[in-house]
């Protein structure tokens, strides 16, 4: 894509030059003593990359970002029978969390249950704004309660400050940023001198990720609709508000920026690129280190529960699939390629899903 208010500095003319070829602002952000980026360095540059197989890197981003998350399954021909057909294997493959409680229930005879719950799309419905993803007074509640018989930790892609924020419930585990800043619940017994904080796996790229967040910033900016968040340890570029024609030359922006830092790497959610650390490190490495955390490290009396609606939650369901312990469920109304056993069509269901659950902890404990 071209960028005309990309402004690149001219070496011979000494002054900055607009452009119509993709990206090198962000390049050039990074500070002349680091990077000096001259128009025709920039050009070779672009041409090799080019040359180098970048575009059809890109082209591949770009049909991925069409695509939903997780990767929808897609019918060859779009009769109304085959999608019928699609449907019902899917609900035969995935059936829905809220028909198979019992059977859900009844596994968990002698073990623990330990909720995991992912925030956009499973607690807070998508909408276009990421600021104001607010959950409902009801689905808190129904957290809240969930939280008081079951461990429960809220499992994000976001900064871990800005979902407190919004899920404002005091006595959970929070895993943010991926899973890479996880905190208990303020009165946390694994490490009260460090106010509860559990786990850091990167904290070392803290600048890094600031200073890419800050150069995406400021090299996306002249693309309408988009939006890059800081979310501490991974920072998020948002184009779910970008005209289609558009994406192709805002993957090429990120791309080149993270050309820049071979320490991060680049993942995708619903209509948001993703750039974070290189660490082997994910939403299932955080199930997994909660549950040591819970006492639960090689244990089989406990029932991890995950609920999700991303690619980025397909870690977590990865994890529980390869223990044989728990169940994943995807949050989804389409089929999709997932390794969840269950699924549920929105986030009114996840609140269902919850409240049957408190609801039946309760009876079993009047039983008891
Ligand atoms: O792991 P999650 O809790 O699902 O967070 C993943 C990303 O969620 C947010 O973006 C998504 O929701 C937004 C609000 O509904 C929507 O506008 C956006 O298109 C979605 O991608 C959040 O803003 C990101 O930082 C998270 O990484």
């Amino acid at each position: 894509m071209t960028n005309p208010n990309v402004v690149v500095s001219d070496a011979k003319s000494g002054i900055g030059m607009a452009i119509t070829a993709a990206v090198p602002k962000s390049l050039a952000l990074l500070g002349a003593a680091q990077v000096t980026v001259t128009r025709k360095k920039y050009l070779k540059k672009t041409e090799t990359a080019r040359e180098g197989g970048e575009t059809a890197r890109i082209n591949a981003w770009v049909d991925s970002m069409r695509a939903s998350s997780p990767t929808r399954i897609r019918s060859k021909i779009s009769l109304q029978s085959e999608t019928d057909q699609e449907h019902n294997s899917w609900i035969a493959n995935h059936p829905s969390a809220l028909s198979m409680f019992e059977q859900i229930v009844s596994s968990s005879k002698g073990k623990q249950i330990v909720m995991f719950l992912d925030y956009d799309g499973t607690l807070s419905p998508i909408v276009e704004d990421p600021d104001r993803a607010f959950m409902t007074k009801e689905m808190r509640e129904a957290v809240r309660d969930v939280a008081r018989y079951f461990p429960t930790a809220i499992v994000t892609g976001r900064c871990r400050d800005k979902v407190c924020g919004f899920v404002k419930l005091p006595g959970l585990y929070y895993a943010g940023s991926h899973g890479m800043d996880i905190k208990g619940p303020s009165k946390c017994t694994y490490n009260e001198d460090n106010q509860g904080v559990l786990f850091q796996p990167a904290s070392e790229y803290l600048p890094m990720i600031e200073e890419v967040y800050k150069t995406l910033l400021e090299c996306t900016k002249s693309i309408p609709g988009v939006k890059v968040e800081n979310n501490k340890f991974c920072a998020s570029v948002h184009y779910r508000c970008v005209d289609e024609n558009m994406w192709g030359g805002l993957a090429e922006q990120v791309r080149v920026v993270i050309n820049n830092y071979p320490k991060l790497r680049l993942t995708e959610g619903r209509k948001v690129l993703e750039i974070r650390p290189t660490i082997k490190w994910d939403k299932g490495k955080a199930l997994e280190f909660l549950l040591e955390s819970f006492g639960y490290a090689d244990s089989n009396d406990v029932l991890p529960i995950y609920i999700g609606d991303d690619r980025t939650d397909e870690d977590a369901f990865k994890v529980l699939r390869n223990r044989g312990q728990g169940f994943g469920i995807l949050v989804s109304k389409v089929p999709k390629e997932t390794n969840a056993s269950y699924s549920l069509r929105e986030t009114t269901e996840v609140k269902d899903f919850l409240r049957l659950l408190v609801a039946w902890k309760r009876l079993s404990l009047k039983g008891s």
